[in-house]
């Protein structure tokens, strides 16, 4: 590929199970929330299921693991706490998935533009890529408070795309669940799933949807994708 091959191009990155592995840090932090709040903690191997829609909805996925409930005002207080000790500690163990760095060092060379679309606050998502020494690797962070409608609305990545001043013809979107397939088809934008991450796997799949379980075949879905 010649090294403008992807000029033009914008590819859009889910953060969580998709760029950077945040399971252990999101796992401390959603029990201590519930233990402060006197419920039980949740096992490591239950919170894959619980990312994907931001933290509200993870601790009343860890809430409803125990059998239990909240009603929206008593739920903002287990929030509160959440983000407090996740925003002091959102970077001890959480690590970019293999060869992420690399990747992105490639595709930069190759002419993208690169952004993030998460459903984690904008605060935290700029928190956790500062953390991380990935800032200026993006032209664009977009959380979920920072638009109208989070993933799975489409509308999520197109602002993306428009604020890294990239078109929604020459977008991709990579992430980790159904909810960005979701997005991405919401977007009209091809979607690579990365197998590696916390799922759920999308319930759809068509011609634009590509599946991958390494970074190299990330770069390779993209390449497919930009060259079709
Ligand atoms: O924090 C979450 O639950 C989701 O974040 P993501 O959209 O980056 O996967
Ligand atoms: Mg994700």
């Amino acid at each position: 590929m010649t090294s403008d091959t992807l000029s033009g191009w914008t590819i859009v990155f889910d953060l969580d199970g998709t760029l950077v592995d945040t399971a252990p840090d999101l796992h401390l932090a959603l029990n201590h929330c519930l233990s402060e709040a006197g419920f039980e903690t949740v096992p490591f191997e239950s919170i894959r299921h619980m990312i994907g829609q931001g933290a509200k909805a993870m601790i009343e996925k860890g809430l409803a693991f125990q059998g239990a409930a909240l009603e929206p005002a008593a739920l903002e207080p287990l929030w509160q706490s959440f983000l407090q000790y996740y925003e002091a500690n959102i970077c001890e163990r959480s690590a970019p998935f293999k060869d992420v760095t690399r990747s992105l060092g490639e595709l930069e060379e190759m002419g993208a533009t690169l952004a993030v679309c998460t459903n984690k606050t904008q605060h935290l998502a700029e928190t956790l890529i500062e953390a991380l020494g990935l800032t200026d690797r993006f032209a664009i962070i977009c959380g979920a408070d920072s638009v109208p409608e989070k993933k799975p609305s489409g509308d999520h990545i197109l602002y993306t795309v428009d604020r890294a001043r990239g078109i929604a013809e020459k977008a991709v979107m990579i992430g980790d669940s159904q909810t960005d397939e979701r997005a991405a088809r919401n977007a009209g934008l091809p979607f690579v799933y990365v197998t590696f991450g916390y799922g759920p796997s999308p319930d759809s799949w068509d011609d634009t949807a590509f599946r991958a379980s390494s970074y190299s075949e990330v770069m390779s879905a993209i390449r497919s994708i930009a060259m079709a």
